[in-house]
């Protein structure tokens, strides 16, 4: 019989959710373990968020280099995709020692193996070296998602988000099946690096919950940088053949590929921990949460990307929930209360957006003034080639939403996140002095 370990919380997996609930927990003084079952840090350090962005780095750089090349600038700008990755791998290889190592300094117990429920108050985890019981006043379920299957003949020979961003080589011919934040980003990097990328998109658009003109401009932008874009079309088959692979598309068409990635959404990993036997309800979404993120059983809660909650399942959202459980287990009453939550496609261009949406402002009665920032001095400087934004005011004339397309949308888009809470008008912000000229500084631009 394997002894039982006893702590006042149990976190299942230790991605931004878990590691933020945790760490919480501890310095509430609470005895807390962590499970994790394969990388520390969880999927947005290494695996998701982080090595995309670094990735780009390159392509950006390249980006950059080749928008001066009529204005003075005379270099030579082939990615070397080996290299890009290996600088990638060097961040992203220490991330899991650096992660035990935090958990180590703040002194959280942590147990290396996959958790299951034996029942409603017990968790069996399979560790290395033999399995390990442990029984927790109250659990924290923050287990994430894997990369959905893909249900077609040959779906097992696609590649999925984690590998795409391990890849040695970038090979010649690449297939991106989806229309999502995976699909734009990843063809937008492989392109840059030279292959020929072919994107097959179900619908008849991309990043639907995206403003569509913006969507549309990095549609053509895109294009324009040698994707191939295919709406209302499907993959029905990848094959084997002597040069690699190959896709066949709904339309009668054959693709030859290197390699053909699936970006069709994300599978909770809700279904790998009998919770059946702890008497916690899951769907097809994930994970079933009140709004204080408790399941069905009031001593186990669940938060990021497991918990079928009705916001973007994110690194930001996942890290809020994850704080959000911890403040419920010492005492907090209130329900969640999410704050803005900016969102962003990291393409070339980017799109971000925030709070109320350009399209719903006219149900609203709101008002919506477009900028072409273009010629602006910040992006003229920068030679980018489309800047734009959408500015949704309210009847007292204060910013209530905000959607942009540029190279430097995630980082502006937190100024309109800033506006907002604090209520800014053309006099408050003309109250402010930022530094000169830089993106901050044409904040008054808006009004
Ligand atoms: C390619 C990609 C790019 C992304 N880019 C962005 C971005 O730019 N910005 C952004 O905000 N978000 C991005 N995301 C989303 C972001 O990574 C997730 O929202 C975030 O990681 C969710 O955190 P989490 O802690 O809920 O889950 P995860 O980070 O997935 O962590 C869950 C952990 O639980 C472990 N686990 C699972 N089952 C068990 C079990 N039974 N026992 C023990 N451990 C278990 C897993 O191994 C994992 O480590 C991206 C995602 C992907 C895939
Ligand atoms: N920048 C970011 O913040 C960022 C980046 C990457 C991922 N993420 C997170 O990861 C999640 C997953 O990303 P994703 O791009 O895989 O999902 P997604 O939900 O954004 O897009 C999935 C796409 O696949 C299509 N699709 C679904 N099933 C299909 C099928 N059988 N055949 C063809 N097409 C199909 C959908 O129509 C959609 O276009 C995102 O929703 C987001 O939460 C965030």
């Amino acid at each position: 019989m394997e002894a039982t370990l006893n702590y006042d919380a149990a976190v299942i997996g230790a991605g931004p959710t878990g590691l933020a609930a945790a760490e919480d927990l501890k310095a509430a003084g609470k005895s807390v373990v962590v499970i994790e079952k394969y990388l520390w840090g969880g999927t947005c350090p290494n695996y998701g968020c982080d090595p995309k962005k670094l990735l780009l780095a390159g392509v950006e750089a390249r980006e950059n280099a080749l928008a001066f090349q009529n204005d003075g600038l005379i270099a030579d700008v082939t990615l070397d995709w080996p290299k890009l990755m290996a600088r990638k791998a060097k961040f992203t290889d220490t991330m899991p020692g650096r992660t035990l190592g935090s958990l180590d300094t703040a002194q959280i117990d942590h147990l290396y193996g996959q958790a299951e429920f034996l029942d409603e108050e017990t968790l069996l985890v399979h560790e290395e070296a033999g399995n390990v019981v442990v029984r927790a006043n109250d659990y924290v379920i923050a287990v994430g998602q894997r990369p959905a299957d893909l249900p077609i003949e040959g779906g097992e020979l696609t590649t999925d988000s984690e590998q795409f961003l391990s890849l040695p080589e970038m090979p010649k011919d690449v297939v991106i099946i989806g229309g999502g934040y995976i699909a734009v980003e990843f063809a937008s990097i492989a392109v840059a690096t030279g292959a020929n990328v072919h994107l097959v998109v179900r619908g008849d658009e991309i990043l639907k919950d995206f403003e569509s003109d913006f969507a549309d401009e990095l549609m053509e932008q895109l294009s324009d940088r040698g994707v191939h874009v295919y709406f209302n079309t499907t993959v029905t088959a990848v094959r084997k053949t002597d040069a690699g692979l190959s896709a066949e598309l709904s339309f009668g068409s054959t693709i030859p590929a290197g390699l053909v990635v699936r970006a069709v959404g994300r599978t909770p990993n809700s279904d790998l921990l009998a919770l059946d036997k702890a008497g916690v309800e899951s769907n097809q979404h994930g994970i079933i949460v009140d709004e204080h993120l408790r399941t069905s059983n009031p001593h186990i809660y669940a938060g990021g990307d497991v918990a079928n909650t009705p916001v973007p399942r994110l690194t930001t959202t996942g890290y809020f929930e994850g704080r959000y459980i911890a403040k419920v287990l010492n005492g907090h009453e209130e329900s969640i209360k999410y704050p803005l939550i900016p969102i962003t496609v990291f393409g070339t261009p980017k799109i971000a957006e925030v709070g109320v949406a350009p399209s719903a402002a006219e149900m609203l009665d709101y008002e919506v003034r477009t900028f072409d920032m273009t010629e602006w001095f910040s992006y003229y400087r920068a030679a980018e080639s489309k800047v734009a934004s959408k500015i949704v005011f309210n009847q007292a004339g204060e910013i209530v939403g905000a959607a942009m397309i540029g190279n430097h949308a995630e980082e502006l888009i937190n100024y309109f996140v800033d506006a907002i809470e604090r209520k800014d008008t053309y006099e408050a912000v003309r109250e402010r002095l930022y530094s000169y000229p830089s993106l901050a500084s044409d904040l008054e631009y808006f009004f």
